[in-house]
């Protein structure tokens, strides 16, 4: 069994490791300011432990180590929390802060008071496993309100806090309720509980700031730069995706549209006039677009839409208002104005009898009737 001063030793160690990480990641990346705040939290965490370290192995720390160690552990809660809010990209509001802060010194403060008048340890103690509670219950609720970022390497963070909110509760319970003294047996638990909890949020911090650098390379792999819509790489991954047409409860339309004669706006605009005119229709695609359908770029002028829960009637509505709404449209061009056409070709999906692939060759067929027949009209 190791004893109380080898598991604070190496409780040491391993947070002096993860501020050793967090200062290289602030120092490659150092636009991240949430990686700013976990430093400082895995730094005041060190320093807590350091304290402690340095102390004899006793059960009742004389005022000033007591002092500097709840301070510094409320503090380390307090930068995990204001970085988790940098990293949601949530504002750090002033009432928030005030509460924030008042949570963090209070145990200190008590400690002055009660050692100052005489009173039980214990009482400080309740007090900061109280905060501590309260601190590590804030940043779970903070990141379940944060769910629509879709990263796992959150639930290990939120684990761990919901763990050290539940320990914390625990032993301000049982110093209550039970009058029971801590012991070295206690103190032992508490250690191994805590640095299983710590290694879990840094781990989860350090992953957490990986996952979504990961899903914004992949979002921009699978995004047009120009337009911002999905590129045709971005539209396979997700029409392949069997749980798209699994959640729909009707039919799917597919419709490919392809900007007449721009070869000429090319020629009187210039490439840069051109590239304006295809920002500008993508902003008016996704404004006519629900929620649930898709946009694509699908080559050079060509744009397809897959229109969810949409038949083949409704489909031909939305082809035509479109339509319309290109050819009244005033492109604004260094303060030019042109029109322009487009012609549309419309396919319905057909899950059972054909492939996505095959429907979009069927729209794309309809598109180049279109063109053939005198652009400017809806094909299917
Ligand atoms: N500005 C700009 N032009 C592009 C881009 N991608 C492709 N183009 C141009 O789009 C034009 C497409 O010309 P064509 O395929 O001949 O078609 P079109 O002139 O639209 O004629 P129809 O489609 O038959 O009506 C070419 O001049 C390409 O250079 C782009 O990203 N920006």
């Amino acid at each position: 069994m190791l004893d109380l001063a080898t598991l604070n030793f190496s409780s040491t160690v391993s947070r002096g490791a993860f501020m050793a990480v967090f200062a290289i990641l602030v120092l490659r990346e150092h636009d991240k300011a949430y990686l700013r705040h976990w430093l400082g939290a895995a730094l005041a965490s060190l320093l807590g432990a350091m304290v402690l370290t340095h102390e004899p192995t006793n059960l009742t720390l004389p005022i000033l180590p007591s002092m500097q160690i709840f301070f510094l552990y409320m503090l380390s809660m307090a930068l995990s929390w204001s970085g988790l809010k940098r990293f949601y990209g949530l504002d750090l509001r002033f009432w928030p802060i005030v509460a924030m802060v008042l949570l963090t010194i209070s145990p200190a403060l008590a400690c002055l008071l009660v050692y100052s008048h005489g009173l039980s340890s214990n009482i400080v103690l309740t007090i900061y496993f109280l905060c501590a509670t309260t601190a590590s219950g804030v940043i779970v609720f903070e990141i379940l309100m944060a769910r629509r970022e879709d990263l796992w390497s959150q639930i290990v963070v939120a684990v761990a806090f919901s763990s050290y909110a539940l320990s914390f509760l625990l032993g301000a319970c049982l110093l209550v309720f039970t009058q029971m003294q801590p012991s070295m047996e206690t103190a032992r638990i508490s250690v191994i509980i805590d640095q299983i909890n710590i290694t879990l949020v840094y781990v989860g911090y350090i992953a957490m700031s990986g996952e979504r650098a990961n899903l914004k390379l992949r979002r921009q792999a699978d995004t047009d730069p120009l337009t911002g819509l999905f590129n045709r790489r971005g539209i396979q991954r997700i029409l392949h995706d069997s749980r798209y047409f699994g959640s729909q409860d009707k039919t799917t339309s597919i419709v490919i549209g392809d900007l007449d004669h721009f070869k000429t706006v090319n020629d009187t605009l210039g490439h840069e006039g051109g590239d304006v005119v295809l920002t500008t229709f993508a902003g008016c695609l996704k404004s006519v677009l629900r929620r649930s359908d898709l946009a694509v770029r699908w080559g050079g002028e060509e744009f397809l839409m897959v229109l969810a829960n949409t038949d083949l009637d409704e489909a031909k509505k939305f082809a035509e208002r479109l339509r319309e709404m290109t050819e009244r449209h005033d492109f604004q061009i260094c303060g030019d104005q042109i029109s322009v056409t487009i012609s549309i070709g419309i396919a319905e999906v057909n899950p059972e009898s054909e492939s996505i692939n095959e429907t979009i060759q069927r729209a794309d067929k309809a598109l180049y009737r279109a063109k053939r027949e005198g652009r400017n009209r809806v094909c299917y």
